[in-house]
């Protein structure tokens, strides 16, 4: 809760948070967790849906880091204009988990949120981004925010890798799992979503419904249905934590 001065009064309001989905499916799977229908609002750049009643604000932000930024940061950039920012971005969506740890139908919670390719293949092997002298390629949600997501939602909390590529093969999977032994799973937008959130200055959390093994790509496979069933229950479950959330906690 936030304490806000409203005409002299002290009176309590929720934290704004926009939740990052990559897709609209995976967006009105989040929409499913609460009671009452989200409005369409434009804003340049980007569309948000708008849940009442202090809810968060939803976002189909679109496949992949690049995409994800772009539109997270539209979000970002429209909310600090109107004099209403947010406090909290949440990547959100279906991914691949890494066996045995992550299976099908389960949920991750990011502790880390890490770029998986982001750096220089060298003879020597892959050099991260960060060892060429340049930028990041982890962002660290708030550790309080993660524990009390896991508990209350049973996700596991570890690494989740973004790419920009999803994995196909068993020798990439195993290659990942070396390089990111902490890693659970795998999916395309956290990275940018993070980006865009800490050049506003701004946390963010990521968690990831499990829909498909990482590894050998078999699209027939892979269990949405299941997955996006598990992302609805799952915020119904963190909606609360949520809502009760300060940024406080940031570090927490
Ligand atoms: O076809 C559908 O009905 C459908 C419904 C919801 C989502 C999709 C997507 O294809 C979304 C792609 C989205 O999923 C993440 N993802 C899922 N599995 C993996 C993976 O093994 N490796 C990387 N990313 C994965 C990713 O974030 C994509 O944006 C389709």
């Amino acid at each position: 809760m936030v304490l806000q001065a409203e005409e002299g009064q002290l009176t309590t309001s929720s934290p704004r948070i926009l939740v990052a989905t990559a897709v609209p499916v995976e967006r009105d799977a989040v929409a499913r967790a609460f009671p009452e229908p989200a409005a369409e609002l434009s804003r340049p750049g980007t569309v948000l849906h708008r849940l009442p009643d202090g809810g968060p604000d939803l976002l189909a932000a679109g496949v992949g880091p690049a995409l994800a930024a772009a539109s997270t940061a539209a979000a970002l950039t429209a909310a600090a204009l109107d004099g209403a920012p947010y406090a909290l971005v949440v990547s959100a969506g279906i991914g691949g988990g890494f066996l045995p740890d992550a299976p099908v139908g389960s949920l991750v919670v990011a502790d880390e949120i890490t770029a998986a390719d982001l750096g220089a293949e060298t003879a020597d092997g892959f050099l991260p981004v960060t060892d060429l002298g340049f930028g990041t390629v982890t962002h660290h949600p708030p550790a309080g925010l993660v524990a009390a997501a896991a508990t209350a939602t049973g996700a596991r909390p570890g690494t989740v890798l973004t790419g920009s590529t999803v994995t196909g093969t068993a020798e990439r999977a195993a290659l990942l799992r070396a390089r990111h032994p902490r890693a659970l799973a795998e999916a395309m937008e956290g990275f940018g979503v993070a980006e865009a959130a800490a050049a506003h200055g701004v946390p963010v959390l990521e968690l990831r419904a499990v829909s498909n093994p990482v590894g050998p790509r078999d699209r027939a496979a892979w269990r949405i249905g299941e997955a996006l069933g598990a992302l609805t229950d799952a915020f119904g479950k963190l909606a609360p934590v949520l809502r009760s959330w300060t940024p406080h906690d940031s570090h927490g």
